[in-house]
């Protein structure tokens, strides 16, 4: 029988403000799609196991395009595997409105498609079944 948690998904979406600009041309640090990535996470393990779960690792991680202060992203988390207490996501963080400081300081738009920017596949685990993390 297919675990009804495989599959289970979850999407945030976020502004990402000026004061997390780190470096040349207003991009984030690349840490800031890893942070992302441990909140979408971490309501991926309250749905899947009523826990917020640890993120144990990743087995990679890809910057595929920048992300600017003034983004708009979207971060995705899937199941794409469950253990006995390591879950398996395909994570993804897209950029899905931007910036057009050529046309007005304020201006800015949709993309249609959005950029992937960053992608990884990372294990979380929760505690086991019947066990809070304190016991
Ligand atoms: C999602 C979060 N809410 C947000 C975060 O980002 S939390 C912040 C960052 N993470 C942490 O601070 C966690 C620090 N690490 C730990 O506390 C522990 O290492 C751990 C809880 C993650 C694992 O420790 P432990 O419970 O002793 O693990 P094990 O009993 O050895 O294994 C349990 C299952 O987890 C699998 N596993 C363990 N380590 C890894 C790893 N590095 N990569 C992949 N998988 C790992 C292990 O194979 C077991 O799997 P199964 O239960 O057999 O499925």
């Amino acid at each position: 029988m297919t675990d009804s948690r495989l599959g289970v998904s979850v999407t945030h979406r976020r502004y990402v403000p000026y004061s997390h600009a780190h470096y040349a041309g207003n991009l984030v640090d690349g840490a800031y799609a890893l942070g992302l990535f441990g909140d979408v996470a971490t309501e991926v393990c309250i749905r899947t196991d009523g826990d917020e779960g640890l993120f144990a690792g990743y087995s990679d991680v890809r910057f595929h395009a920048p992300i600017r202060a003034g983004d708009v992203v979207q971060v995705s988390a899937q199941v794409s595997r469950v253990g006995t207490r390591s879950r398996t996501l395909e994570l993804s963080c897209a950029v899905v409105c931007r910036g057009r400081p050529d046309r007005s300081e304020s201006a800015a738009e949709v993309l249609d498609p959005p950029i992937v920017a960053v992608t990884a596949t990372g294990t979380v685990v929760v505690p086991a079944a019947g066990v809070s993390r304190e016991e």
